[in-house]
Order: C-alpha cells, then sequence, then structure tokens
C-alpha cells in the first residue's frame, strides 16, 4: 500500500511574502462552520480553504491515499497532520495566485500541534472564530445535513464519534487559543444571520 504520507517540497515564500491575514474557523461538527464561512467570502471576498472538502477531493480523485482517508474519515478520526497541512499549503498557495487577501482556514486546526505547525511554518492566525454548539444540536443538524449531504460521515454513529473526537482532540485547541488572547467565541445555537451579526463584529474589527 502506497505510503499515506507523501510530503512534497513546498516552497512557501509567496505566501510569507504576501503576509495576507489568516482565519482559522473551529467549532464541533455541524456547528456551522461551512455555513458562516460562505456568507463571510460573499461580504468580505476572503479565500475559503475547508480541510474536509480538500480531503473529500482528494479521496474523490480516487488515489490510493485517498483510499486509506477514507476509512479515517469514516471513523470519525482526525488524518495525519502532515497530509492535511500539505493540501492546504498548496490551496492558498493557488488561492493566492488568484490575487486572495486573506483566507479562512476551515475546520483547522483540529488538534493543537496542527495550529502549531501551521503558525510555524506559514503564519500566525490574525484570529480564531469559534462556533460554541451543544452536543444536541450538532447531532440534530448533522442528521438534517445528511438527508441530502451524501456524505459517508454524516451518519450517527460517524457523528457520535467525530463529536468525541471534537472533545478529546479539538476542545484544546480552543483552550489554547483563548489563553493567547486570539479567541473570538460565539453562541452559534442561533438563526444563521443572527450568528452572521455577530461575525461581522470580529472581522470588521479584525480590518479595522
Ligand atoms: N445557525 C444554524 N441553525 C440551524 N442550522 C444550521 C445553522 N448553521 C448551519 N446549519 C445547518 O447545519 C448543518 C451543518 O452546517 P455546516 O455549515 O455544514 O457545519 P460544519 O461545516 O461546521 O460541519 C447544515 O445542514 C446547515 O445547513
Ligand atoms: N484539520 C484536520 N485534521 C485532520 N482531519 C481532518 C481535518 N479536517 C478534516 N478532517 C477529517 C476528519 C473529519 O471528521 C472529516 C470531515 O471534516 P469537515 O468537512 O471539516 O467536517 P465538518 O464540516 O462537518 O466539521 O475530515
Ligand atoms: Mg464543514
Amino acid at each position: 500500500m502506497a505510503p499515506i504520507i507523501d510530503r512534497k517540497t513546498i516552497d512557501l515564500k509567496p505566501l510569507k511574502d504576501a503576509n495576507v491575514p489568516v482565519f482559522f474557523i473551529v467549532g464541533g461538527p455541524g456547528s456551522g462552520k461551512g455555513t458562516q464561512c460562505d456568507k463571510i467570502v460573499a461580504k468580505y471576498g476572503l479565500t475559503h480553504i475547508s480541510s474536509g472538502d480538500l480531503l473529500r477531493d482528494e479521496v474523490a480523485s480516487g488515489s490510493p491515499r485517498g483510499g486509506q482517508l477514507t476509512a479515517i474519515m469514516e471513523a470519525g478520526q482526525l488524518v495525519p497532520l502532515e497530509v492535511v497541512l500539505d493540501l492546504i499549503k498548496e490551496a492558498m498557495l493557488k488561492g493566492l495566485q488568484k490575487g486572495s487577501k486573506g483566507f479562512l482556514i476551515d475546520g483547522y486546526p483540529r488538534e493543537v500541534a496542527q495550529g502549531e505547525i501551521f503558525e510555524k511554518e506559514i503564519q500566525e492566525a490574525k484570529l480564531v472564530i469559534f462556533f460554541d454548539v451543544v452536543e444536541d444540536t450538532l447531532v440534530k443538524r448533522l442528521l438534517h445535513r445528511a438527508e441530502t449531504s451524501g456524505r459517508a460521515d454524516d451518519n450517527l454513529e460517524t457523528i457520535t464519534k467525530r463529536i468525541h473526537t471534537f472533545v478529546t482532540a479539538t476542545q484544546p485547541v480552543v483552550d489554547y487559543y483563548e489563553k493567547k488572547g486570539k479567541l473570538y467565541k460565539i453562541n452559534a445555537e442561533g438563526a444563521v444571520d443572527d450568528i452572521f451579526k455577530i461575525v461581522t463584529v470580529a472581522l470588521d474589527k479584525a480590518f479595522a
């Protein structure tokens, strides 16, 4: 079997030189990260990079690595950090070539080590936006999304595992950035547009 970690040398100089703002978007599965990112893109023109979408594209490509990723994602676990980071670097470089003014990194970091390596190898995040939603709401939203998403991980068994992964691996990310004074925590139980209003307060301040 081909190794899952097949690292390429990626020249990050253009990214470092551009030094455009990076926002990490975190929250449990179903917390509304993708929904809010779409609205942010429409209003602020930032480039949306979803780690989950990048991984699903890799799976859809039919590569040997994609096959290994499917098994990990269907088990609700995190894929190896290097795989995600390389995909994100490539997507950021592509975005920059298209004139990106900044990046929304959605679904990353999902563990503290991911945040540390990103900030060491690429650049520091300007702000970390955290969508806070209780587990019951996450499950309800994801079961609803399952009706149309076609996602292999939108089923009750995998949802339960993903929430467990969030609590054990990603909640420490939230605490880590809170201690650094970089966290913007939003209660994301309400209506999409009401949540977005709060998002705009954070982003307007970041760009002021
Ligand atoms: N504020 C909200 N209220 C109700 N449903 C929402 C809200 N935000 C998102 N959803 C729905 O919940 C599901 C998960 O949202 P999504 O944006 O895909 O979350 P994530 O990317 O964090 O997993 C989707 O079906 C979406 O339409
Ligand atoms: N940063 C990351 N590190 C490791 N695995 C990741 C990852 N981002 C996504 N994955 C894997 C594990 C996730 O359960 C799966 C789906 O991610 P996602 O699309 O971001 O989910 P959601 O938007 O529902 O929160 O992909
Ligand atoms: Mg998403």
